[in-house]
């Protein structure tokens, strides 16, 4: 069996070799002649799975992405041509939302603002946005939801319209899918009228996908709020209208720019290959299982020890230990400008970027040691493992 694997997923090599000869390759660049052949199609986001790329596919039977979003797959014309699909719905919800906190408590202290001070505006609550509010619950900052679906299809949370939100939240962070169809497109939700209506001194935060923010009304906004002549607006984004390409004028107007790697640290990496290599083998019915658990390194800050309860500083100190999203956001920037207006040198420094990602972990990876009376069961519900000493 011929499985062609993306060559941006990690584990997949040794997974999959367990079943099939492997292939690997670069998936943004995947063309019709490399589907000749091959009986499965093991991808990331970068791959557009649609009928030019299996127009030769003379014995595809599965395709997986090891990815949360399916944007970049035409299911309709795989269930058409009897092709299986899956994906690894949730497999990166704790990075993104570990993104998310991080880029709060840097700027809380760029901006000196305490997080507690601030009202959290989700706009899509699935996955990403359960965990997130997740996060917020246990550190107890204020949150509102909107998610029209989840509200249809009966989901009993609170949940409210964006009119709401953009009166109460001083940051809103997107965690919908991209969608031009039905009856709440995403593409351009966040658009001038949007940016009008967000408080001042609000934060925007993209880790969703680029078209859900429109990025030229974006850099209308923040240039007026640069200039004075605007509501005062911080911008993080980590995913982009043209990606992989960048708007170099945009740029320099973000808090933090960062090359779609919000869902990037090695456990969502290895639970999304394990997700789709488990599929595979449901599909196969074969009796391979593989854990991510297996296959992840030790991590390199095994454990911290508090000496005393946690507060919000302490808190930023133990979050920075496993990411600072000023690291991601500081190389981006530096290879961004270093491409400057090639576009060929700007893509490849996007893609090697994410090819070439550090091993960051999760806050799972930690262990804080800590007295009982310390309240540290609030950092374990925000997901850091943690043991309680007698001194
Ligand atoms: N930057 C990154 O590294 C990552 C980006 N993503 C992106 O974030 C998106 C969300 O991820 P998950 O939470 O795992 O997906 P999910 O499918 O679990 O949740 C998406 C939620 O958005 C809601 N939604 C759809 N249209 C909406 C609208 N117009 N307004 C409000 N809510 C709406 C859906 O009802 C659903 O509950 C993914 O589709 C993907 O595009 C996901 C993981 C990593
Ligand atoms: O899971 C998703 O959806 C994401 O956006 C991932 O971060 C995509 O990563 P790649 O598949 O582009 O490596």
């Amino acid at each position: 069996m011929k499985i062609l694997i993306d060559e941006n997923m990690p584990y997949a090599q040794e997974l999959f070799s367990q079943l099939g000869d492997v292939i690997a390759k670069p998936g943004r660049t995947l063309t019709a002649d490399d589907l000749v052949g091959i009986d499965a199609l093991m991808i990331r986001s970068v791959t557009k799975v649609n009928a030019d790329l299996i127009a030769k596919a003379d014995k595809l039977k599965f395709v997986g992405t090891a990815t949360a979003g399916q944007d970049h797959v035409d299911q309709d014309l795989l269930a058409t041509k009897g092709i299986t699909f899956t994906a690894a719905p949730g497999c990166n919800k704790v990075g993104v939302a570990e993104y998310v906190l991080s880029s709060l408590m840097v700027l809380g202290q760029q901006q000196d603002f305490s997080i507690y001070d601030r009202t959290i505006g989700i706009i899509g609550a699935g996955n990403v946005g359960t965990y997130l509010a997740k996060c917020l619950d246990a550190l107890g900052i204020r949150y509102l939801l909107n998610d029209p679906l989840k509200q249809a299809e009966g989901d009993k949370r609170q949940f409210d319209s964006l009119e709401r939100l953009l009166a109460e939240c001083d940051v809103i962070t997107a965690h919908t899918p991209i969608t031009r169809g039905g009856e709440y497109p995403t593409h351009h939700l966040i658009d001038a009228n949007f940016l009008a209506a967000m408080q001042p001194n609000a934060i925007l935060i993209n880790a969703a996908r680029g078209p859900v923010v429109d990025n030229q009304a974006l850099k209308q906004a923040l240039q007026a709020s640069v200039d004075g002549s605007g509501k005062t607006l911080t911008a993080v984004l980590d995913v982009f209208e043209q990606e992989p390409l960048v708007d170099l004028a945009l740029l320099p107007l973000l808090a933090f720019a960062t090359p779609h790697v919000a869902g990037y640290g090695l456990e969502g990496k290895a639970r999304g290959t394990t997700m789709v290599f488990n599929s595979f083998c449901q599909f196969l019915n074969n009796d391979h299982h593989a854990l991510a658990s297996d296959l992840l390194p030790i991590a390199p800050i095994p454990q911290v020890q508090l000496s005393r309860q946690w507060d919000e500083a302490s808190l930023f100190s133990l979050i920075q230990l496993v990411y600072d999203v000023r690291k991601d956001d500081g190389i981006f920037r530096r290879e961004m400008l270093a491409a400057g207006d090639d576009n060929s040198k700007m893509a490849t420094a996007f893609d090697l970027m994410r090819k070439n990602y550090w091993d960051r972990r999760e806050y799972s990876a930690i262990t804080v040691a800590a007295k009982a009376e310390f309240a540290v069961e609030s950092l374990a519900k925000l997901g850091f493992t943690v043991v309680e000493v007698t001194q």
